[in-house]
């Protein structure tokens, strides 16, 4: 292991698969809707607020356990006001424990991109998200990851080699994982992750987002992909999607891959809603088969 002083830590990672077991387990940690369904449930049952004998509805001013008449509003209000923080919390709370977010190494002209991206940091820290990324300390990569990292979530930088030298002269934060190449990075970025979120940026940025939409489409994973589409910047490439449909390149579930909205909040609710319809190629499980006998091999 090897450790800079502006990095958290760094972390050498060989990359066989997309998916593994680590993947899996990480996976069913990371849906804690259960408890919180379990709590509304507890709040909304026919107890009083402190737990004692069931009393017989929630929104009847008459619901007293104990009886006595006119005095229930308080406590009805308590258990109302507990039910509108378990509500909030819920929403809050995230089904996803990581998501990865593909963005410029460059800010863009326009504030509002830098503006979106410290939204997305905070809408992250919000929910108590970890953010994977490229690693980069410039541009929307730089920003988003110090909005995260200072809000006291996680950050996972996955850097190909030939960046590190560059990355620790910059300042690096949180945990880098560094790996051999690009093909690694984002098959660590895709195993880690369990959701994908592309910013405005160029060429590096187009790339990963492809490439996570196109390993749904194939079913090397069914993870949420999206959009975060600042003053329509993708608005012409989401016009292209519609293009290959129309033009018969492309399903109409296979283009339903792509969640699109201008904000983070916007976006984090369809990703959190998100089912896949489309047909997949092959099954994830033969896919890891596959890898395993390349790798072996
Ligand atoms: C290491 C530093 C600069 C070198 N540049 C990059 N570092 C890390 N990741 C990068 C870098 N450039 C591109 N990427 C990846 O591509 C995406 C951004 O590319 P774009 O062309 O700017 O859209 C981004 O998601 C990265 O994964 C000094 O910090």
């Amino acid at each position: 292991m090897e450790q800079h002083p502006a990095a958290n830590h760094v972390i050498r990672v060989a990359t066989s698969r997309v998916m593994n077991e680590d993947e899996k387990q990480h996976s069913a940690e990371s849906n804690g809707n259960g408890t919180m369904s379990v709590k509304l449930e507890e709040a909304m049952s026919t107890k009083d607020c402190k737990g004692g004998a069931p009393a017989r509805k929630i929104n009847d001013g008459s619901s007293r356990s104990d009886g006595a008449p006119g005095m229930a509003m308080a406590p009805m209000m308590k258990v109302e006001a507990e039910m509108m923080q378990l509500q909030k919390e819920i929403e809050q709370k995230s089904k996803f424990k990581r998501i990865c977010v593909f963005c410029g190494s460059k800010s863009g002209k326009k504030a509002v991109f830098s503006q979106a991206a410290l939204q997305l940091g905070k809408e992250l820290v919000d929910r108590k998200v970890e953010l994977v990324y490229g690693g980069g300390s410039i541009g929307l990569m730089g920003l988003i990851s110090k909005t995260v990292f200072e809000g006291g979530c996680h950050v996972i930088g996955v850097i190909p080699e030939a960046l590190t030298s560059h990355q620790m002269a910059e300042q690096a934060i949180g945990e880098m994982r560094v790996v051999a190449d690009m093909h690694e990075r984002k098959a660590e970025m895709a195993r880690i992750a369990d959701a994908f979120i592309a910013m405005p940026g160029g060429y590096g940025t187009l790339e990963e987002l492809l490439e996570m939409i196109t390993w749904s489409q194939l079913g090397i994973h069914d993870k949420p992909v999206g959009l975060l589409n600042v003053d329509g910047y993708y608005d012409s490439l989401l016009t292209l999607f519609d293009k290959s449909v129309e033009e018969g390149f492309m399903k109409v579930g296979a283009r339903q891959i792509v969640l699109s909205a201008p904000t983070p909040k916007e976006l984090l609710t369809k990703m959190q809603e998100y089912v896949p319809v489309h047909d997949i190629v092959a099954s994830r499980q033969s896919w890891e088969i596959q890898q395993l006998e390349f790798f072996s091999t």
